[in-house]
């Protein structure tokens, strides 16, 4: 029987915790998988390994086959696709070969419509919802930290059960796999805190530990939340006031210091993620008759600064 296997595509903070996990963990050879990336990732990985650091170990490893982005000519039982969501579309479009009608894809972007995004440009396989809960960064191309966080996906059921194999793997390598029937409303919980987060601390500049323990900035918050809260009800999904206490409680659990990927973004004059976080929380509002004066003054404040950093480095 042909043996089962798994392609990571994107190999970041996400991509290489969950590839460092199974190599790291998997207790024979039954599964292939394959590493996807390209230009200092791939070079690096190829040339000295891939490094992964934890609080528990420092390992490098080395997948059964690196790739290179948009020269990979097989399909793949499974695709982990770990870009983040302004990479997502070109990615897809070169790498369709490792898609094909038994291939299930599991996009983990913090994104409440990644499958659906997905989905359009795939056409073929079963693309489902899916969440992480982590902290890992790119140290240097080829090289992860994980920093916190399980790890734990949350995946919608896919229609069948012939994909549980690929769970249960994932599962037994270490990386908690939850299987849900109401996936939207834990993407939209996700989103709630993330794109929040993301959105005050890339406008302000400031920690999470600062946000924190400014009862302004903290306030400004909780408004952003409620925007997202009113925008997922609009669509039916039942997330209410208790999601957003919720997420208050979760900040306590992030290190004073942290700062949020996106924030990172803007620090060095990229826009990262903003479209996703920020730019289509507002429109998809207005599209839908509703308020976001809180977000709208984030976005203003985001783009000042990313004006600003473009006219010192002109
Ligand atoms: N990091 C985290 O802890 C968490 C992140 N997320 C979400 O997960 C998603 C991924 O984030 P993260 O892992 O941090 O992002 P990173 O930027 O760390 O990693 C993304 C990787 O994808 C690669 N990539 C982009 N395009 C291609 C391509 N065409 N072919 C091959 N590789 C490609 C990038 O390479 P290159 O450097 O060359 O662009 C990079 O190595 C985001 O949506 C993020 O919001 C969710 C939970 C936690
Ligand atoms: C959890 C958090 C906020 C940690 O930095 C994150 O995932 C992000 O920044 O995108």
């Amino acid at each position: 029987m042909k043996k089962k296997s798994i392609a990571i595509l994107g190999i970041g903070g996400v991509g290489g915790f969950i590839g460092a996990k199974i190599l790291a963990n998997r207790f024979d050879d039954s599964i292939k998988l394959d590493f996807i990336s390209r230009g200092a990732t791939y070079e690096n990985i190829k040339s000295k390994g891939f490094l992964f650091t934890s609080p528990e170990e420092e390992v490098v490893l080395y997948p059964d086959d690196l790739l290179l982005s948009g020269k990979v000519e097989e399909p793949y039982d499974l695709v982990i696709l770990a870009t983040k969501s302004q990479s997502m579309e070109s990615a897809i479009i070169e790498n369709q070969s490792i898609f094909d009608e038994n291939t299930l894809v599991l996009p983990l972007q913090n994104m409440v419509n990644a499958a659906q995004f997905a989905s359009a440009l795939v056409k073929k396989p079963e693309v489902v919802d899916a969440c992480i809960y982590l902290i890992s960064n790119v140290q240097n191309p080829g090289q992860i930290r994980h920093l916190g966080g399980p790890g734990k996906v949350i995946v919608g059921k896919p229609l069948s059960d012939k994909f549980d194999w690929a769970f249960e793997y994932l599962n037994q390598c270490g990386i908690p796999i939850s299987l849900v029937s109401d996936a939207p409303t834990h993407l939209w919980r996700k989103f709630l805190f993330i794109s929040s987060l993301g959105a005050l601390s890339a406008a302000y500049d400031v920690t999470l530990g600062e946000i924190r323990n400014n009862p302004e900035l903290k306030t400004l918050w909780e408004y952003l939340m409620e925007e997202i809260i009113q925008l997922a009800q609009n669509r039916d999904v039942p997330i209410d006031h208790s999601d957003l206490m919720a997420a208050l409680e979760m900040l306590s659990n992030f290190p004073a210091n942290a700062k949020t990927s996106f924030q990172l973004d803007i620090e060095k004059g990229w826009t990262g993620e903003k479209k996703t976080l920020v730019d289509e929380v507002i429109s998809d509002s207005l599209k839908n008759g509703l308020t976001c004066p809180y977000y709208q003054e984030m976005e203003f404040k985001i783009d000042k600064r990313l004006q600003h950093m473009a006219g010192a480095w002109e």
